[in-house]
């Protein structure tokens, strides 16, 4: 599959699926709605529970075994959502996402990285 191919059946993928909903939630909130919630908080909300999904992410990967990797999974998920919620916060597709990681696909990360804008 080519990198545009990949983007192009985005709109099928489950994460493309979730992402109508944070949206949906975002113009129709209600009482009932985590992620309702989370809008409601803002910004300041909405980071603060990607840097302690993100933690609970690292912590997972350093458990042994199936429980661990079940867990790792589990984490991800949250992580994920959350990091989301983040990108309908500010209108952003999760297409155009997959779309930049289409675009780096073949590219060294070394090479990606000193194409970078510099700090
Ligand atoms: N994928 C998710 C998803 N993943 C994680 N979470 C929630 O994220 C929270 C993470 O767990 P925590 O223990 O850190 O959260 P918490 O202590 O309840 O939250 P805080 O008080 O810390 O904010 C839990 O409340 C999870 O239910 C999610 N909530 C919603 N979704 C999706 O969003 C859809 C819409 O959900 P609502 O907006 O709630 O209708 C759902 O149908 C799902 O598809």
């Amino acid at each position: 599959m080519t990198p545009e191919n990949a983007a192009s059946t985005a709109a099928d993928t489950v994460l493309a699926q979730l992402m109508s909903v944070i949206q949906d939630r975002k113009r129709n909130p209600s009482e009932k709605s985590y992620t309702a919630s989370l809008f409601q908080g803002g910004l300041t909300k909405i980071g603060s529970k990607i840097l302690e999904e993100a933690h609970e992410v690292v912590e997972a990967a350093a458990e042994p075994g199936d429980t661990g990797r079940a867990h790792l999974i589990y984490e991800s998920a949250d992580l994920i959502y959350h990091l989301m919620v983040m990108l309908g916060y500010h209108d952003i597709p999760i297409s155009e996402v997959e779309q930049e990681i289409a675009r780096r696909f073949g590219m060294s990360g070394i090479n990606e990285k000193n194409s970078r804008p510099k700090k």
